[in-house]
């Protein structure tokens, strides 16, 4: 863990289930490999991980069964460790490459900007040149032009100790706003192209499936349809993201899928046994495998207990220096200059919006109002529509850092507008945001406005609860009775995930707590008359939003079009924060 990282408390624990193949997972891990430094809970770091796998990987070798280890992309874009270089990543490329990873894919975030495109292409490509697939995903060359694979389109490999064939394919989602040096295929068309055709008769003894794909999106349904129809007793493992949550998917006794998490909170574990070898020739036979997973809590405590040693035994060579690599980046970055103290919890979705702890009501009420205007046009009455998706984290309170506006909000999106916008179609906008529906094509769904967790319609994330209290705090505040006797445990607040393989995913038994649905966006009125509405307003929009914005307008009877829209504010969110924060919070904690 890093230099100042809270110490977690040990929970009751569930024990990993190993089997002939067992496999460590990450994804959504979004620039946070230095571990979460105001949660004890997940305060281990990648050094840590490291270190975890080199002991799973010798046990594996004792036990003679394989382990694999597979990360799901999105692994840029959310901590100042990522985002706050120059250029972006400068120290997280090369922490990232220390973990030996078997197979890997890319993620949305990887796709958002040429710059990540490029980057991805010309050096985590390269640094994982045997494991890194593509299946769906192509570069545009930019000295050439040519479009080319991002990738290996899938790979074929046996395991070490068991000797299984296995037959690996990396997708991302039907994900469209990608950058023009990048070109996504459509899933369901890869699955027609000929080496798919080619890699799914390969009569392997186990499919690898890695995706940055949501376990209840179409995209893994349709290739699971496609890989089963071919062979029908084939066990196929996939590993998806995106959605954020803790989630495992059946789609049949042989075929299963695993989510773990986000912002390395969670290392995905699952164990597969049964599967039969198949001998040259074999046509697939009927086997009877069974899946196991496990949602590891990112700890010291947690990841000792799984790998049976201590605080001296614990941390390898390799995974020390890799923590002592992340200190050094932080501290060049940095990343713990304080911009002021918060004065209490401010929640994404764990407090009721509108709500006096809510962070949308704080940026709705006083970030946006306070800091959003453009000095010539300060008198004209204005809304501004902030997404919720463009937040990321929670503030905690006490110490607001510079890490802190990139765990907020990390993106590039500046704030535009159009002058002039009667009020009678401005004032319809956000309930159309909001309520989604036809008026947005499809590939326009008014649910990518929101936060990754509320993207799967009914799946609510109170069923994926978290702490009440920041986890740091109840350390302070309470110790851990023994689960023995009558006595009931006070149990740690975290993750309660139901799935579809019961209610015991979770290796640390927590308390679980409420969560909240949020909108998809939120509104600031502005320099409002006091009586009255204006007649007309600037309507200003983080510029994110802006494909839903016009065909809201028009439908809401404004005719206008991308060439009606001018630069407002030519600041990030994130720089909006800082200097709000630093102009409001300055007193020291
Ligand atoms: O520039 C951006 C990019 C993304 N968002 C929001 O993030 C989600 C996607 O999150 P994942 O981490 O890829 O799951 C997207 O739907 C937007 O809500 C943004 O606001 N601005």
């Amino acid at each position: 863990a890093q230099p100042g990282a809270p110490a977690p408390v040990a929970a009751p624990m569930r024990e990993l289930d190993w089997g002939q193949i067992n496999f460590l997972h990450t994804t959504d891990t979004h620039g946070w490999l230095g571990g979460h430094l105001q949660e004890a809970q997940y305060s281990a770091d990648w050094g840590d991980y490291i270190s975890f796998t080199e002991h799973m990987r010798r046990k594996a070798d004792e036990k003679g069964v394989d382990l694999l280890v597979i990360d799901t992309g999105d692994r840029v874009e959310g901590n100042g460790l990522y985002d706050s270089s120059d250029p972006k990543g400068k120290y997280t490329y090369d922490i990232f490459r220390e973990q030996s990873i078997d197979a890997l894919c890319t993620g949305n975030h990887e796709l958002y900007l040429a710059d990540t495109v490029a980057r991805e292409h010309s050096i985590t490509v390269p640094n994982f040149k045997k494991n890194y697939i593509a299946s769906n995903l192509d570069y545009i060359e930019p000295e050439t032009g040519n479009q080319i694979p991002q990738a290996q389109r899938y790979t074929k490999f046996k395991t070490k100790n068991q000797g299984y064939n296995v037959v690996a394919l990396g997708f991302i989602f039907d994900f469209d706003r990608n950058a023009n040096n990048s070109v996504v295929q459509l899933v369901e068309d890869t699955l027609k192209e000929e080496w798919f055709q080619k890699a799914i008769r390969e009569k392997p003894d186990l499919f690898l499936v890695i995706g940055h794909v949501g376990l209840r999106m179409k995209e893994f349904e349709q290739i699971f349809k496609v890989i089963r129809d071919e062979n029908w007793y084939t066990p196929i493992a996939f590993f998806g993201g995106h959605a954020h949550v803790r989630d495992t998917r059946k789609f049949d006794d042989q075929a299963f899928a695993i989510a773990s998490g986000r912002y390395f909170e969670t290392i995905g574990w699952m164990s597969i046994d049964g599967i039969k070898k198949k001998n040259k020739g074999d046509v697939s036979a009927e086997a009877s495998v069974s899946f196991k997973r496990r949602y590891i809590d990112n700890n010291l405590l947690g990841l000792y207990h799984h790998s049976g040693l201590n605080e001296t035994t614990f941390p390898t060579e390799h995974g020390r220096n890799v923590t002592k690599m992340i200190a050094k980046a932080r501290n060049a970055l940095d990343l713990d200059y304080t911009y002021g103290c918060a004065p209490q919890d401010l929640w994404v979705n764990r407090a009721e919006y509108p709500s006096n702890t809510s962070i949308f009501t704080w940026l709705e009420k006083e970030v946006i109002p306070q800091s959003i205007v453009r000095e010539e046009r300060a008198n004209q009455s204005r809304m501004a529509i902030l997404n919720t998706g463009a937040i990321r984290f929670d503030i905690f309170a006490g110490a607001f850092t510079k890490d802190s506006t990139f765990l907020i909000s990390p993106f590039t999106s500046k704030f535009n507008y159009i002058p002039d916008v009667p009020f009678a179609v401005a004032s319809k906008v956000l309930q159309l945001l909001n309520s989604g529906g036809p008026v947005f094509s499809s590939s326009l769904d008014a649910k990518y406005l929101t936060i990754p967790e509320q993207f799967v319609p009914g799946f609510s994330p109170s069923e994926r609860s978290v702490t009440e209290e920041p986890l740091v705090r109840i350390l302070e505040s309470e110790s851990q009775k023994p689960l023995s006797g009558e006595q009931e445990p006070d149990l740690v607040g975290g993750y309660t995930t139901k799935d579809d393989l019961g209610e015991d995913g979770d290796d640390a038994i927590h308390s679980p707590i409420k969560f909240y649905q949020v909108p998809n966006c939120v509104e600031s009125r502005i320099a409002f008359p006091e009586e009255g509405d204006p007649e007309t307003v600037d309507l200003i929009f983080i510029d994110y939003v802006q494909p839903w914005i016009i065909p809201a307008l028009k439908f809401s009877g404004g005719d206008y079009s991308n060439d009606d829209v001018e630069v407002y504010v030519d600041r990030t969110l994130t720089d909006v924060i800082e200097a709000w924060v630093k102009e409001n919070w300055s007193e020291n904690c």
